[in-house]
Parts: C-alpha cells; sequence; structure tokens
C-alpha cells in the first residue's frame, strides 16, 4: 500500500461510482461500539470574552466551566474568541484552493517524514493503517519556525495570521484550565514555554471527499490528540463525532465557533486529572468536508510529565520527550488511546 493516490484524485476520476475499492473498507474497531448518540447537543460551550475581559465573578465563573468541560467532555466550542470572521473564511477558502491545484504541484509537497515542515498526503500512514482512510491532507509546522505552500496565492500570509491567533487564543485557554486545575494561572504557559516563541504548532488541513459508501469508510478513526490543546475550525458540515459515555456523539459545527479539545499531554501534565478524549471523523456521500486543526504543545525537546504539584500519590505517567511522543504516534495504527497507553504507569 506504498503508492496510494489521494482520495480527492480517486473519486474525480470517476472510479468510484458506486463502491469504493476494498482497502477503504474499514473494518470496525472492537474497542469502540457503532452507536452514535442523537444527543448533539451536549457539548459545552464557553464564551472566550469572559475569560479575556469579564468582570472577577464572570470569569472565576467561566474558568470553573472551564474545568468542568475538560474534566467531563475533553471537549468545549469557543465562541466570542476574536479571531475575525474573515480569516477563518479565508482559512477554508485558502485550504480548498490548495487541493484544487494539480497533483503535480500537490505533489512537491508529499513528504515523507513527521518533521518535514509542509507534508501533503493521503490516509494517516499508509504502511500500518489498518484500511485506508477516506481522508486527504496538508499538515505544517507553522510554529516556532513558520512555514507555508507558495501555491495558492495569499495562502502564505493566512496561514501566518490565522497560526498568531490560534496560538493567542490556546494560550488565554490555558491560563484558565491551569488556574481550573488549581495552579498558578501561569502555570502551564510557562512551564511548557507557550508564550516564549518556542512553542510547537503543528496546523492540519483535513479533507474528507464525500463518498458514494459513506458507511464503509473512515475519515480518521478513533484516536485523541497529541499535545496540550487542539483549536479546530470546520467547515458546516458534520462528520467529527465525541466518544462520550460509551456512545459517539456528532458534533454540530456553530457557525464561526472554533472547537477545542484536550490532548494527551495534558492528560499527562494534569496527572491524569483532564483527559484526552477519543474521537473520529466520518464522511458523507454528498460535500466535502474541510476541518483544520492546530495542535499546540511545546518545543520539541521538552520532556513532558505530571505536574509535581497535582501528584498526589505517583505520577501515573513516565515523562517523555514530545518529540519522541510524536515519533511513536506516527509508527502505530491510529487507535484510541494506544499511544498514551505505552506511557501508563501500572
Ligand atoms: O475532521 C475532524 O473533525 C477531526 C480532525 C481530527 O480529529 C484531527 O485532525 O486530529
Ligand atoms: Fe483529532
Amino acid at each position: 500500500m506504498t503508492q496510494v493516490s489521494s482520495v480527492k484524485q480517486l473519486v474525480e476520476s470517476g472510479c468510484v461510482k458506486s463502491s469504493v475499492p476494498s482497502s477503504y473498507v474499514f473494518p470496525g474497531d472492537p474497542d469502540y461500539n457503532s452507536i452514535v448518540s442523537d444527543e448533539a447537543e451536549g457539548i459545552p460551550t464557553i464564551d472566550f470574552s469572559l475569560l479575556t475581559s469579564g468582570n472577577p465573578d464572570q470569569r472565576s465563573k467561566v474558568i470553573k466551566d472551564l474545568g468542568n468541560a475538560c474534566r467531563e467532555w475533553g471537549f468545549f466550542m469557543v465562541t466570542n474568541h476574536g479571531v475575525p470572521h474573515k480569516l477563518i473564511d479565508d482559512m477554508m477558502s485558502g485550504s480548498g484552493d490548495f487541493f484544487d491545484l494539480r497533483e503535480e504541484v500537490k505533489r512537491d509537497y508529499a513528504g515523507k517524514t513527521l518533521f518535514d515542515p509542509i507534508r501533503w498526503g493521503t490516509s494517516f500512514n499508509p504502511k500500518v493503517d489498518k484500511a485506508l482512510l477516506w481522508r486527504d491532507y496538508l499538515k505544517i509546522h507553522v510554529h516556532p519556525q513558520f512555514n507555508a505552500p507558495k501555491k495558492p496565492a495569499g495562502f502564505s500570509e493566512t496561514l501566518e495570521e490565522y497560526s498568531k491567533k490560534s496560538r493567542e487564543v490556546a494560550s488565554e485557554l490555558l491560563k484558565g484550565i491551569s488556574k481550573s486545575l488549581g495552579l498558578e494561572e501561569s502555570h502551564i504557559n510557562k512551564k511548557m514555554e507557550m508564550e516564549s516563541g518556542l512553542c510547537h504548532q503543528l496546523l492540519v488541513v483535513n479533507l474528507y471527499p464525500p463518498c458514494p459508501q459513506s458507511e464503509v469508510v473512515m475519515g480518521l478513526p478513533p484516536h485523541t490528540d497529541h499535545g496540550l490543546l487542539t483549536l479546530l475550525m470546520q467547515n458546516q458540515l458534520c462528520g467529527l463525532q465525541v466518544f462520550h459515555h460509551h456512545k459517539w456523539v456528532p458534533v454540530k459545527p456553530l457557525p464561526y465557533s472554533l472547537l477545542a479539545n484536550i490532548g494527551d499531554h495534558m492528560e499527562i501534565l494534569s496527572n491524569g486529572e483532564y483527559k484526552s478524549v477519543v474521537h473520529r471523523a466520518v464522511v458523507n456521500s454528498k460535500a466535502t468536508r474541510i476541518s483544520i486543526g492546530t495542535a499546540h504543545g511545546p518545543p520539541l525537546d521538552t520532556i513532558v510529565s505530571p505536574a509535581e504539584e497535582l501528584v498526589t500519590r505517583a505520577p501515573a505517567y513516565r515523562g517523555i520527550r514530545y518529540r519522541e511522543y510524536l515519533e511513536l504516534q506516527q509508527s502505530y495504527q491510529l487507535n484510541g488511546k494506544s499511544c498514551l497507553d505505552r506511557l501508563r504507569i501500572n
């Protein structure tokens, strides 16, 4: 399965009119059932403006809500985040335009390794994936070194501006999360060097073309994200599902909101107080869905281990260099929390 064309190209070639090649049939995951909840409204919403400019009462309430959201869901919608709507629109259209470039142009970015500054590809890691995923991606390391594809015109500027805004939002949320854990407001940002200019930020654009047999393929299988906090924007199509109380809860994107979720390194840092939550992306048969995530983590050589202040008896995870964790995750199939499980003590 080494030389695989993009899903977009496969769809546009017209060869998948009614059924998909068997290499794309996703065998399911015994650890996760397929019950989809009808309760799509449950994901909590956090009004970001109250965190940054609310009065003291509003601020302490929103910090409490943030803590509950992290503990109960690991996911929350962020509204009034201050990222201009136009910037969100430009990110979506620029991303769509990138995937619309000719395959030969995109192939310039067909990187091979995780730390290639820009990498366009398909599936997750076709060498190990148990089935090919109905997903193409563009992954860009946007910080501390900014990178961007040269085309489409203007995309680089949009990416740079959005990456910066996304770091600002993440860093404010991390202040609130730090407080909600009973730590000093700046604890996480300082320890993880989130504001030192060295933090690591990976931007991932996921493209899920429409699929004639959407029920047998998978966009992204059940997984958790690396890093401390991911911020995700989506075009207005459903597809993301969060595994909550043994059911898949579909996320209905609120226009122009950002969806935040706790990553594995927040679970490590908080010694399991806040847990990264398994999620997946299913696809649809009608339209192309695009999601854009930014994963925020410490500098790649930082060892992340449980904060001493939060270890009451014993650390529940061994520390690991951020870089090594990314390598570990990339070398296996994406499968629930299997990567984080390797670090659990006991
Ligand atoms: O497409 C989505 O909504 C989910 C994307 C995601 O989970 C990821 O990129 O890690
Ligand atoms: Fe994810």
